[in-house]
């Protein structure tokens, strides 16, 4: 087996990883998978061996290949390399690395870029989903640089924005996978939602904390963490996840009142460390918990009028606005978020 690939080290969104094209990579998962852990070096809480940040959001992995699909450009694939442990999952989708797919399948020709902005059509393998990014292009290139603030990353760069459709039970097979907007696990009130991202919603008092904690004070919290961990453990079979001991699986998003001008307060634990802002679909999904009757997040968010939603979701570096369309029945039916990307090195990975 290959001990090197080529490989684009990129900023997508909030995360940062490796974009490969998936004839890059070995075609067999296992190979694929030992390959990864290599060249991340994981299993190890500071990937001292390998170039992984040593956080989740940096040990992330999007494989990219030209579609065959109709009306569809490019097919990608997310991939968690764990930091401390020998796994790599496709469990989960990323909307942040997701990003990145379209200057990256630009850069690597799978796509010709066209006119001043590139749309590309983009088929998240994880979940089953068509995304539509739009990528400035002007001159026939990728443009980095640009004027547009996301909270979590330093300075501005060129917007991206993300367009998601029929993301509702994406990987759960329906909204509500229990048929109910409230459940209760370990006598915690929770909503057990999936638009786009499988999340467990619940408040951050019924754990024992505010919801305003930063990032570190709560990863040092074990035991709030191990009473989270447990009801995760109980929702994944009731999420249609099966056992997700080993899965990154459902996401835990802990909410509060909004305290800064936006909808929601949230802390989420992905599933092992709280974020340091918040996942793309994460956001999407708990965004659109608020707008279930009777739920924990119904119960604290302060949700707009309209069809149209604007939704700001607070954490612990800012506001993530997301915008969620609705139908006349309250269903979701559309969802958008504003993303930048940046490339940081193009060469070989070694393994
Ligand atoms: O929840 C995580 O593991 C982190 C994510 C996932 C994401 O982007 C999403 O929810 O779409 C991230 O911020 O990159």
């Amino acid at each position: 087996m290959s001990d090197s690939a080529p490989c684009m080290w990129m900023r997508g969104g909030t995360s940062k990883g490796g974009f490969f094209l998936a004839s890059d990579l070995p075609a067999d998962t296992v190979a694929r998978d030992a390959f990864l852990l290599r060249a991340f070096g994981s299993p190890d809480p500071r990937q001292i061996d390998g170039m992984g940040g040593a956080d989740p959001l940096t040990s992330k992995v999007a494989v990219v290949a030209k579609s065959a699909r109709d009306g569809v450009d490019v097919d990608y694939l997310f991939l968690q390399v764990f930091v401390d442990q020998a796994i790599v999952t496709d469990s989960q989708n990323c909307g942040n690395m997701l990003a990145g797919v379209g200057p990256f399948a630009i850069e690597r020709g799978l796509i010709a870029a066209a006119g001043e902005e590139t749309r590309i059509a983009i088929f998240m393998e994880n979940t089953g989903q068509v995304a539509v990014a739009t990528v400035r292009t002007p001159g026939g290139t990728v443009a980095y640089a640009g004027d547009a603030a996301i909270s979590g990353v330093p300075g501005t760069a060129s917007p991206i924005p993300l367009a998601f459709r029929d993301t509702a039970g994406s990987s759960c097979g329906a909204l509500l996978p229990t048929g109910n907007g409230v459940d209760e696990i370990d006598g915690v009130t929770v909503t057990l939602i999936d638009n786009g991202m499988p999340c467990v919603v619940l408040l951050a008092a019924d754990v024992g904390i505010t919801g305003y904690e930063d990032r570190d004070t709560l990863d040092a919290d074990s035991a709030m963490k191990a009473r989270v961990e447990a009801i995760r453990l109980k929702a994944g079979p009731l999420m249609n996840l099966g056992d997700v001991s080993e899965k990154s699986v459902p996401k835990m998003m802990l909410v509060a009142p909004p305290r800064n001008g936006g909808a929601i307060a949230v802390r989420s634990l992905i599933p092992h460390r709280v974020h340091a802002s918040i996942g793309v679909l994460g956001a999407v999904s708990v965004a659109t918990a608020a707008l279930v009757p009777g739920s924990p997040a119904a119960a604290v968010a302060k949700v707009p009028e309209g069809g149209t939603k604007t939704l700001g979701v607070e954490h612990p570096t800012g506001v993530t606005e997301c915008v969620v369309t609705v139908d006349h029945a309250g269903q979701p039916i559309e969802a958008g978020m504003l993303r930048t990307a940046r490339k940081l090195m193009d060469g070989i990975i070694f393994a």
